[in-house]
């Protein structure tokens, strides 16, 4: 069979689309009522301002826009109105002072398909059950004490990092594979336990789902069109890897369903949780079993696709981490005398002990704000008509928050493109969004529930890697060749495997 070419479907399905749509602007009743909205690039009819998006990273062509028309920004992206935010104190606006307004998130025919209906706690709407999706994760699945319980998972995981560099005996070890490799063990075992047969299955589907939803994709700006998802065959292609996503679950579902668990809580992975509370739980709405589906999707939020091979938010953070200690030799020897003192007594990093690392704290802080994985946070939707700074900001415009531009705005950050931890000696910044300047995870009800889960792992294996090894590049380069160029997905992180040598302390 002919493979369907740009001349005999792409182009006639454009031209039905542009003809749907002029026929649609037709016969829509004009409404004298004009908004004031914020400032606009100018438009194209139909496309509205997805060309001035083209051919670039969204974060940074987000960026040169509002630089030219202000940190309140609209544009028209398809039929969808898009309201984006480039200054904390719209930020805190957005996020605080307006919080439950803006609290919702929109809806993708992705993650419609993929997440049971957006059940899931990242997409859900703003209401009853998101709430107790989010308590389950902050007081269950995601808490300190939880956390705590995972240590033996890092440590392994940890171990084994440290094993497989040292193999590597004066060859140059892929950084970018390891990290993401000790991430993904450590995300399943914490979500399926040790002995889940079904783990390497559930990964590679899920990097198959995280495909489409990275990303902006054409059918989530124009959602009147919805034929638009079938003729592509889009739709079909979710609803297949959903199928499979399902398949596993149930599979995953059953094999726990005949573990003899001890019932108090300890030794519980998160799929234990979830079915312990499904059926015991006091919660006020009751989990069906497609919501814990989607549900144990959240745990493996941290995933994502902006490369090939795959990537994850924490092996995402080492390697810029990483990349930025060789970058910058001095803050390498810093931080790693401040490891190597603290490790002289006692090799391991266990509770408590990781306030004993504020240099490597402030290494990871000045990582997330030079390079945060979710450049513009996760969009949210304004659910009321509001006004802000004068402008209106419609029913149903998608909110993004250009989190990476704020984070190098001068008028917050001296000397915003430097690589400096230091500036945190001087400033209290906290992870949890109290200062808008300062939003790697986000901010208000919807920060991210996995800070702790993320900050406690990406701190101990940097620890270990900076106490176990000296880093250099190979080859015999400097510290400046090293390249530091992006990919954009969901998340943004380096577009070149990190190579780098390690030589074994002695
Ligand atoms: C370096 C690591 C991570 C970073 C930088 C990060 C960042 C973010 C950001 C920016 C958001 C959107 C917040 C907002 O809209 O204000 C978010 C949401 C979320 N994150 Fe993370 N994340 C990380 C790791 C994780 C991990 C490890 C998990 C789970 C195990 C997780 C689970 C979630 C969930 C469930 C949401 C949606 C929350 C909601 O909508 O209520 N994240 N994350």
């Amino acid at each position: 069979m002919e493979p369907p070419s740009f001349s005999n479907v792409i182009l006639p399905l454009i031209f039905c689309i542009i003809l749907v749509l002029l026929l649609k602007k037709l016969i829509t009743p004009k409404t004298s009522k004009t908004i004031h909205l914020p400032p606009s690039p100018w438009k194209l009819p139909i496309i509205g301002n997805i060309h001035h998006l083209l051919g670039g990273h969204p974060h940074r062509k987000l960026r040169d826009l509002s630089n030219k028309y202000g940190p309140l920004l609209h544009l028209q992206l398809g039929e969808i109105n898009h309201i984006i935010i480039t200054s904390s104190e719209l930020a805190r606006k957005v996020m605080k002072t307006h919080d439950i307004n803006f609290a919702s998130r929109p809806e993708f025919l992705a993650t419609k398909i993929l997440y049971y209906n957006s059940s899931d706690i990242g997409f859900s709407p703003y209401g009853k059950y998101w709430s107790q999706l989010r308590k389950i994760c902050t007081v269950e699945l995601l808490s300190a004490k939880r956390v705590e319980s995972f240590s033996f998972i890092r440590k392994e995981e940890g171990d084994n990092l440290v094993d497989k560099i040292r193999m590597a005996s004066g060859s140059p070890v892929n950084l970018t594979k390891m990290f993401l490799s000790l991430a993904y063990s450590t995300v399943s075992r914490a979500a399926f336990g040790k002995e889940c047969t079904q783990q390497k299955k559930f990964l590679n589907a899920m990097k198959e789902a995280f495909k489409h939803l990275s990303g902006f994709s054409i059918v989530d700006f124009y959602p009147s069109l919805g034929f638009v998802g079938e003729l592509t065959g889009l739709r079909a292609r979710l609803e297949r890897v959903h199928q499979h996503l399902d398949e596993i679950l149930e599979e995953i579902f059953e094999e726990h369903q005949t573990k003899n668990l001890r019932g108090d809580g300890i030794g519980e992975d998160i799929v234990d949780v979830l079915l312990r509370l499904a059926d015991h739980g006091e919660l006020d709405i009751s989990l069906t079993r497609d919501n814990i589906k989607a549900v144990i999707l959240v745990s493996n939020s941290s995933l994502t696709l902006p490369k090939k091979g795959g990537t994850d938010t924490s092996s995402s953070t080492l390697e810029w981490a990483m990349s930025e200690l060789i970058q910058h030799p001095k803050i390498m020897q810093k931080v790693q005398s401040e490891v190597r003192n603290v490790f002289k007594e006692k090799e391991n990093m266990e509770k408590g002990e990781a306030n004993k690392f504020p240099y490597l704290n402030n290494v990871i802080k000045e990582t997330l704000r030079l390079h945060p994985v979710a450049p513009l946070l996760a969009p949210r939707l304004c659910r009321e008509t509001i006004e802000l700074e004068g402008y209106t900001i419609p029913t149903g415009s998608r909110i993004v928050i250009n989190a990476w531009a704020i984070m190098r705005e001068p008028t917050y950050w001296v000397d915003p493109e430097s690589f400096r931890p230091e500036r945190f000696e001087k400033v209290e910044f906290d992870f949890k969004g109290s200062k808008f300047e300062y939003i790697p995870f986000g901010g208000g009800r919807r920060i991210c529930p996995g800070i702790a889960f993320a900050i406690t792992g990406i701190e101990y294996w940097l620890s270990q890697l900076l106490f176990h090894f000296d880093w250099k590049l190979p080859g015999g380069k400097r510290p400046e060749d090293l390249d530091m160029k992006e990919i954009f997905g969901l998340t943004i992180s380096r577009k070149n495997d990190l190579l780098l040598l390690a030589t074994p302390r002695k």
